[in-house]
């Protein structure tokens, strides 16, 4: 099996579990993995497609600035963008993008502030954080329309080879060494964005 084949199958893998959660209303979500570097090449969705399918046409190979490797009718992800950074950025190997109910409803509860803290929640732990008084931090960044605006903000957040960004009202990216880091940090954000919002409902009775 060549590199291009095994990232593929890892990747529709993965988009089959995020499928299961129901992680891909109404054709949102982008997912991307790095097949090799220098140069650069990665598999990222293609744009528009009802990601719950699992077909031959899921992916196409991009390069650095996110065009399409091969002649091909398939368009990349319109935030394909958004995964450049991240590979031009870090040593990641997966970057994964959703849209859920409490990703959007926390990124408007605290898109204000900029960001949420996580602290004293055991699933921080899968941030790397195992200190008693660690404090998971997720930025909130406003959306914009123009991609290359949203790029431009997304990536003054990018400062390690995993990490994770809410968009305002959008949805969150988040990166890893490969796809079960990247996949890891997803359910741990959404668990947190889920446990955050049932909180704040309680409070608020
Ligand atoms: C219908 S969701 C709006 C676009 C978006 O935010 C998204 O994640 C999916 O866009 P893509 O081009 O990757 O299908
Ligand atoms: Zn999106």
């Amino acid at each position: 099996m060549t590199a291009l084949q095994a990232r593929w199958q890892e990747l529709a893998d993965i988009k089959d579990e995020l499928a299961l959660r129901d992680w891909f209303m109404g054709t949102s979500g982008n997912l991307a993995i790095k097949v090799q570097d220098a140069p650069l090449e990665f598999l990222v969705t293609a744009s528009g497609k009802d990601k719950r399918k699992r077909t031959s046409e899921d992916f196409l190979l991009v390069d650095a600035s996110g065009k399409a490797v091969d002649d091909t009718p398939l368009k990349p992800s319109a935030e394909t963008l958004l995964h450049c950074e991240v590979y031009s950025k870090t040593n990641a190997g997966c970057s994964l993008h959703i849209h859920t109910v409490a990703n959007n409803v926390i990124s408007e509860i605290y898109g204000d502030q900029g960001k949420i803290d996580f602290k004293g929640l055991e699933l921080i732990k899968a941030f790397g954080l195992w200190d008693e008084d660690a404090v998971l931090t997720i930025p909130i960044i406003p959306n914009h329309a123009h991609i290359p605006d949203l790029a431009e903000e997304f990536q003054k957040h990018i400062q390690a080879d995993s990490g994770a960004v809410l968009i305002r009202n959008h949805g969150i990216t988040v990166w890893g060494k490969d796809g079960f880091e990247a996949k890891k940090l997803l359910e741990a954000s959404e668990f947190l964005f889920q446990y955050q919002m049932a909180l704040y409902q309680i409070h608020s009775q």
